[in-house]
């Protein structure tokens, strides 16, 4: 367990590390772009990963490699909503603290799940 640990800090850290020199947009600034649930789902690839989290829609591309839970069901949720789901699997984990700078805009219209969605 402890084992376990250690590796998804070592994840969260190669993570930081990856995006310090990256510049992003301020959440201020995401407010002022509204994006429809429409064309988040059009961002549904591993290059151009898109999730929307309590109103929020998020870039995730450069996230998926050192998410703890693996790729693949991430991969499931791209261009979908990850509120329930990230309650859902990890109720301990603040992932805004994660993905806070990953912030894209705000999304104007209702969260939609993917069909095959596995909370
Ligand atoms: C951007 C959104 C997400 C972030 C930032 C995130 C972050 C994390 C973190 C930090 C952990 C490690 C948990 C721990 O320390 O105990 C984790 C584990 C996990 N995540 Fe996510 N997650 C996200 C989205 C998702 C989604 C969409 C799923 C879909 C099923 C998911 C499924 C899992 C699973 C199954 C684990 C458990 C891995 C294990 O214990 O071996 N996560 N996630």
């Amino acid at each position: 367990m402890e084992k376990r640990y250690a590796l998804f800090k070592q994840m969260e850290n190669d993570f930081k590390q990856f995006i310090q020199n990256k510049t992003f947009i301020t959440k201020e600034e995401a407010r002022n772009n509204r994006i429809t649930p429409e064309e988040l789902m059009k961002h549904n690839t591993e290059d151009d990963a898109w999730f929307s989290y309590r109103g929020y829609v998020y870039d995730v591309s450069p996230y998926g490699q050192f998410h703890p839970g693996g790729l693949r069901c991430f991969k499931e949720y791209f261009g979908f909503d990850v509120t329930r789901v990230v309650i859902m699997k990890h109720k301990h984990v603040n992932i805004d603290s994660f993905i806070n700078k990953l912030v894209v805009g705000m999304l104007d219209g209702d969260p939609i799940l993917p069909q095959n969605n596995r909370e």
